[in-house]
C-alpha cells in the first residue's frame, strides 16, 4: 500500500488525516498531514501546501494555527509535509542543533555527504508529494504554497522557481535572504557545500531579482519578532521586489512575534488571499 494511515480526526465537517509513505527521493519514510474540507466528499478541491519552520513536523500548523475553519468554508485542502527526512539511518547535525539536520531540511536538494542520500526536500515538495496527493485524494492540480520562517523561505523559493505549478505564494516571517543570515549560511554550507555559487538558487531575494514570473505574493511579518533583524531580513525582500516591481504585498504587523499566535491571527487572510487564485 502506498499510504499508511496514522490518524483520522473530524474537524469543521472535514477530515484531518496523517499518513506515512515511503519517499523515493528522500529514501526514507515520510509523514504528512492533509486536511480535506467537507466539499472534498463530493468534488475535487484545490490544495494549499504549507511548509513549516525549524523544529516543526506536519503537526504544528494543524494543531496551532486554526487553519481548518476557513479551509472548510472555502473548500481548500491543506497539505503539511514534515520539515526534513527522518529515521535512524538519516544523517543529523553532529551537534544535534535545532537549525540544521533533522527538522531543518531547508527545502533544498542536498549535494553534500552525508546529507545527499536523504535530504532532497526540494524535489519532495515540488514533485513527489503533489504527485502522491493528486493520485490518492479528491483534489485538483490547482495548487498554492505558503509557509512560516524556514517554511516561508521554502514557499517563496519553490513558488518563484515553479511559477507554472502554483497560483499564489504567501509566507509568515520568511527567512528572506538565507545566503546572508546565520541560519541560511549554516544550512547551505552543510547541504550545498562551501562553494556559494549554487546557494543563490535557493534565495528568495536573488530569485525575485531574476524572475519574470509575477505570481501574487502576500507576506506578513511581525515587528516584535526576535529573529527579524538577524535571520529574516524582510527589508531585503522588499528591496528586491521593488527593483523588479514584483506584485508583493508586505504587511509589517505591529507587536506580533515569531510564534503560531501570530500565524493564527492572520491565517484567515492568507487563505482568503489564496482562494482568489485557487477558486475561479
Ligand atoms: N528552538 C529555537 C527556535 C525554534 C522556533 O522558533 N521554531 C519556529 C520556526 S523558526 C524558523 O523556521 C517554530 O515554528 N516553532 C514551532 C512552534 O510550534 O512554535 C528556540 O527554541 O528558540
Amino acid at each position: 500500500m502506498m499510504l499508511e494511515q496514522v490518524s483520522k480526526t473530524k474537524v469543521f465537517g472535514g477530515w484531518l488525516q496523517q499518513f506515512n509513505h515511503q519517499s523515493k527521493v528522500n529514501n526514507c519514510t515520510m509523514r504528512f498531514a492533509i486536511y480535506l474540507p467537507p466539499q472534498a466528499a463530493t468534488q475535487k478541491v484545490p490544495v494549499l501546501y504549507w511548509l513549516s519552520g525549524l523544529t516543526c513536523t506536519d503537526e504544528n500548523v494543524m494543531q496551532k494555527s486554526g487553519i481548518q475553519r476557513v479551509a472548510a468554508e472555502l473548500g481548500i485542502a491543506i497539505v503539511a509535509p514534515d520539515t526534513s527526512p527522518r529515521g535512524s539511518h538519516v544523517a543529523d547535525d553532529p551537534e544535534a542543533s535545532y537549525d540544521f539536520g533533522l527538522g531543518a531540511g531547508f527545502y533544498v536538494n542536498a549535494t553534500q555527504a552525508p546529507f545527499k542520500p536523504h535530504y532532497q526536500m526540494y524535489s519532495y515538495i515540488v514533485d513527489e508529494l503533489p504527485a502522491l496527493i493528486e493520485a490518492e485524494f479528491n483534489v485538483t492540480q490547482t495548487r498554492s504554497i505558503s509557509g512560516h520562517s524556514m517554511g516561508g523561505h521554502g514557499a517563496i523559493t519553490i513558488g518563484l522557481k515553479n511559477s507554472l505549478r502554483y497560483q499564489s505564494i504567501s509566507a509568515f516571517s520568511p527567512i528572506c535572504n538565507p545566503i546572508n543570515c546565520p541560519w541560511g549560511q549554516k544550512a547551505f554550507n552543510g547541504y550545498l557545500g562551501a562553494d556559494q555559487t549554487s546557494w543563490a538558487e535557493y534565495d528568495s531575494c536573488e530569485l525575485i531579482k531574476k524572475t519574470d514570473a509575477k505570481i501574487p505574493m502576500l507576506v506578513d511579518q511581525g515587528c516584535a519578532d526576535n529573529f527579524l533583524a538577524e535571520q529574516l531580513q524582510t527589508e531585503s525582500l522588499k528591496a528586491a521586489a521593488n527593483i523588479k516591481q514584483y506584485p508583493l504585498t508586505l504587511r509589517m504587523q505591529e507587536g506580533y512575534d515569531h510564534s503560531y499566535y501570530f500565524i493564527s491571527s492572520f491565517i484567515e487572510d492568507h487563505l482568503r488571499f489564496h482562494a482568489k487564485y485557487l477558486i475561479k
